[in-house]
């Protein structure tokens, strides 16, 4: 049985996180926190952040998910790493410090990190990769579209996938341009970024391809959260039991 502790267990991912553990064989939520105080989820008491440590090392949960924001992340990452617990982090919007936290974290337990747990965007990555490379002249632009609840943008997702462009292209410093205005004609080599907010949009990621008298695009749209918990729980099972460092969604499939 592997037992998994949840962070931001009142937000809209850690209640899904929870649903999904509690629902799956071999999976049992024996700890669960949030910052401000919740009503129990799926039947789990949803305890006070600040105790995470203490009931880190209380209770010897195998693996944390965490869906919050960088700073808590951060932080119960670090508690991690002093109780010896792996941990999943699908929080996006982390600064280079912050990252580096992580990194450090990593030397002590394993820490599997990804913006995103959709396993249709592992395989839009994929594709990405081999379009881009096989027409590298193209111009790209890519759009991504959120729930208007969103703090970061652009999202996790869309600055992995302008790596994964920038890596087929062989360009490590092309141009990103976020949104036009005004006279700004394109310049060759650069890529378009763009933010969408609206309504209560799960998650849409569009690559546009252009060149040549035709258009590409390769789009992933995902329909429900669960698609990102089931996604996290896959790697909570496979990062179980793994030596310390850092790991990505891609070394779980
Ligand atoms: N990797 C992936 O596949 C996916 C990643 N995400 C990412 O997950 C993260 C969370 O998304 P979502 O669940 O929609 O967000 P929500 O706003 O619904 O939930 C945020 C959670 O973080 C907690 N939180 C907020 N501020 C703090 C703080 N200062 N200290 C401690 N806890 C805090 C909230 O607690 P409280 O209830 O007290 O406010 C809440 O539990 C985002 O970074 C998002 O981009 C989202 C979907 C998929
Ligand atoms: O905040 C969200 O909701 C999502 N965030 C992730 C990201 O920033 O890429 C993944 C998904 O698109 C949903």
């Amino acid at each position: 049985m592997i037992e998994v502790a949840v962070t931001g267990a009142g937000g809209h991912m850690g209640r899904e996180v929870i649903a999904a553990a509690t629902d799956r064989d071999g999976m049992a939520v024996t700890l669960a926190v949030n910052r401000t105080s919740v009503d129990p989820v799926a039947g789990h008491e949803v305890e006070d952040e600040g105790e995470l440590p203490a009931l880190l090392a209380a209770r010897e949960p195998d693996v944390l998910v965490d869906f919050t924001l960088p700073d808590p992340s951060t932080r119960y990452v670090e508690a991690c790493a002093d109780a010896g617990v792996a941990a999943v982090v699908g929080t996006t919007g982390f600064s280079e410090s912050q990252l580096s936290v992580l990194t450090g974290a990593a030397e002590s337990v394993p820490v599997l990190r990804a913006a995103n747990f959709a396993r249709g965007v592992a395989a839009l990555r994929r594709a990405i990769r081999e379009a881009v490379a096989a027409v590298p002249s193209y111009d790209v632009e890519l759009t991504e579209t959120h729930h208007n609840r969103k703090r970061d943008a652009p999202s996790g997702t869309a600055l992995t996938i302008l790596d994964d462009v920038e890596g087929a292209r062989d360009d490590a410093d092309a141009d990103r341009v976020h949104g036009r205005e005004g006279e700004q004609p394109r310049e060759d080599g650069e890529i378009g970024v763009h933010a969408r907010r609206a309504g209560d949009v799960t998650g849409e990621h569009e690559l546009l391809l252009a060149g040549n008298h035709e258009v590409l695009t390769l789009t992933h749209r995902a329909e429900s959260r669960g698609v990102f918990a089931e996604g996290a729980l896959d790697a909570a099972e496979w990062v179980v039991g793994h030596s310390a460092g850092e790991y990505d969604f891609e070394d779980a499939l």
